[in-house]
C-alpha cells in the first residue's frame, strides 16, 4: 500500500464547465480503483484555465452591472471549491457505486511565498483562454502581458512565486491519516505572505506541480502523478523530429532543460517539481501521463518516469 499525491492539471480538467464534469468523471474511477486497492490518495489540482474565466467574468461584470470587482487571489479561492466540489461529487459517486465507506473533502488552502519572490515581477503562469496572435496584440495594448502557450495559441501570464509552506498542513496531514481522500492545495493554493499584521493574501498564481509536492512531503506521499495533456514528456515537442519519452533520469532532465525542451509556462514546472520529489526520498519516481491513462501509468505501461 502507498500514499499517492495526484496532481491533476488545469488544462487537462478542460477549459469549458462541461470539459470539467467530463474530465471528473474519467478520473473518478481510477482514483477509487486505487483506493479500493489499499492505497491512499491526495490530490491537487491546477486552475490555469478556470482561474482567468472567473476573473474575466469578475471584471466584465464590474464593468458592465456596476457589480464589485474582486482581487486575482480571491478567485484562486473560488477555483478551489467549484473544482474540488466536482471532484467531490465524482469521487463520492464513484466510492458509493464501489462500495467504499472513504470520505472526500476539500480544504481551502493558503500557500506562504515570499511577497520579494523575483517572479512577481516576471510572470509566466498562462491562465484564462487561448487567443489569436492579433486579439493578443490587443490585450497587450491593453495592459496584459501575452505569451504563446506550447503552439496552442496566446494566453495571459500572471506572476507564479515559488511556494514556500502550506499553511493548512498539519490538518492535511490529520485528513489524510484519517484515510480521507484530501484535495488540497487546488491551483497552487491561495497566494499568502506573511506581514506584522499577520497573513494577508496576494494576487498571484502558484504552479500546483510546486506546491504538490510540498503536499506530498507534508502528507506523507511516497509516489507522485503528475496528470496533464499529454500522455508521455517529449524532446523537440511539436516538431518533426518529436520523441516521446518513456524515462527521464535526473541528469536527463538537468540536459533537456539546459537545452530549453521545456517551456517556463507548462512542462518546465513539472519536471522541475517530478525532480524535487524524487530528490526527496531514495527510490521515489515521478510518473507523467495523461488523465486517462493514470491506471496504464501506474502499471508502467505508458507516461514518462522521472528517475533518479
Ligand atoms: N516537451 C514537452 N513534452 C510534452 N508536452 C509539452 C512539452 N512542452 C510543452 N508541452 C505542453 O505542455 C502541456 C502541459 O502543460 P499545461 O497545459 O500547462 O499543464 P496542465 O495540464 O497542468 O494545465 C502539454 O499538454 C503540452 O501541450
Ligand atoms: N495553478 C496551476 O498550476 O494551474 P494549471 O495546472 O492549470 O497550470
Amino acid at each position: 500500500m502507498s500514499r499517492i499525491l495526484i496532481s491533476l492539471g488545469g488544462n487537462a480538467l478542460g477549459t469549458l464547465y462541461n470539459d470539467l464534469k467530463q474530465s471528473v468523471e474519467i478520473i473518478a474511477g481510477p482514483i477509487c480503483d486505487l483506493v479500493k486497492h489499499g492505497h491512499e490518495v491526495v490530490i491537487c489540482h491546477g486552475n490555469g484555465p478556470q482561474v482567468g474565466y472567473i476573473k474575466s467574468n469578475i471584471d466584465r461584470g464590474a464593468k458592465e452591472d456596476k457589480t464589485e470587482n474582486l482581487p486575482l487571489f480571491s478567485c484562486v479561492s473560488m477555483s478551489q471549491s467549484f473544482i474540488g466540489a466536482e471532484l467531490q461529487n465524482a469521487i463520492d459517486n464513484k466510492l458509493k457505486e464501489m462500495g467504499l465507506k472513504n470520505e472526500v473533502a476539500t480544504v481551502v488552502t493558503r500557500v506562504i511565498v515570499d511577497k520579494d519572490d523575483p517572479h512577481f515581477k516576471n510572470p509566466t503562469k498562462p491562465i484564462g483562454a487561448f487567443y489569436t496572435k492579433e486579439e493578443s496584440e490587443q490585450l497587450e495594448k491593453a495592459g496584459k502581458t501575452m505569451i504563446e502557450d506550447s503552439g496552442r495559441g496566446y494566453r495571459e501570464v500572471v506572476a507564479s512565486p515559488i511556494p514556500i509552506e502550506i499553511v493548512e498542513k498539519n490538518i492535511c496531514k490529520t485528513l489524510s491519516n484519517a484515510g480521507t481522500i484530501l484535495i488540497a492545495g487546488g491551483g497552487g493554493g491561495i497566494p499568502t505572505i506573511r506581514t506584522e499584521e499577520g497573513l494577508k493574501s496576494i494576487d498571484a498564481v502558484i504552479d500546483k506541480d510546486r506546491t504538490s509536492v510540498l503536499l506530498a512531503s507534508d502528507t506523507d506521499c511516497d509516489s507522485l502523478v503528475i496528470l496533464t495533456g499529454v500522455e508521455k514528456v517529449s524532446i523537440n515537442f511539436n516538431k518533426p523530429n518529436q520523441k516521446d519519452l518513456s524515462q527521464m533520469t535526473l541528469a536527463e532532465c538537468e540536459k533537456y532543460i539546459a537545452e530549453g525542451q521545456f517551456p517556463e509556462g507548462s512542462m518546465l514546472p513539472k519536471i522541475e517539481a517530478a525532480m524535487d520529489f524524487v530528490k526527496s526520498g531514495k527510490g521515489r519516481k515521478t510518473l507523467i501521463t495523461s488523465l486517462d491513462k493514470l491506471v496504464e501509468g501506474m502499471n508502467g505501461k505508458t507516461g514518462t518516469f522521472i528517475v533518479e
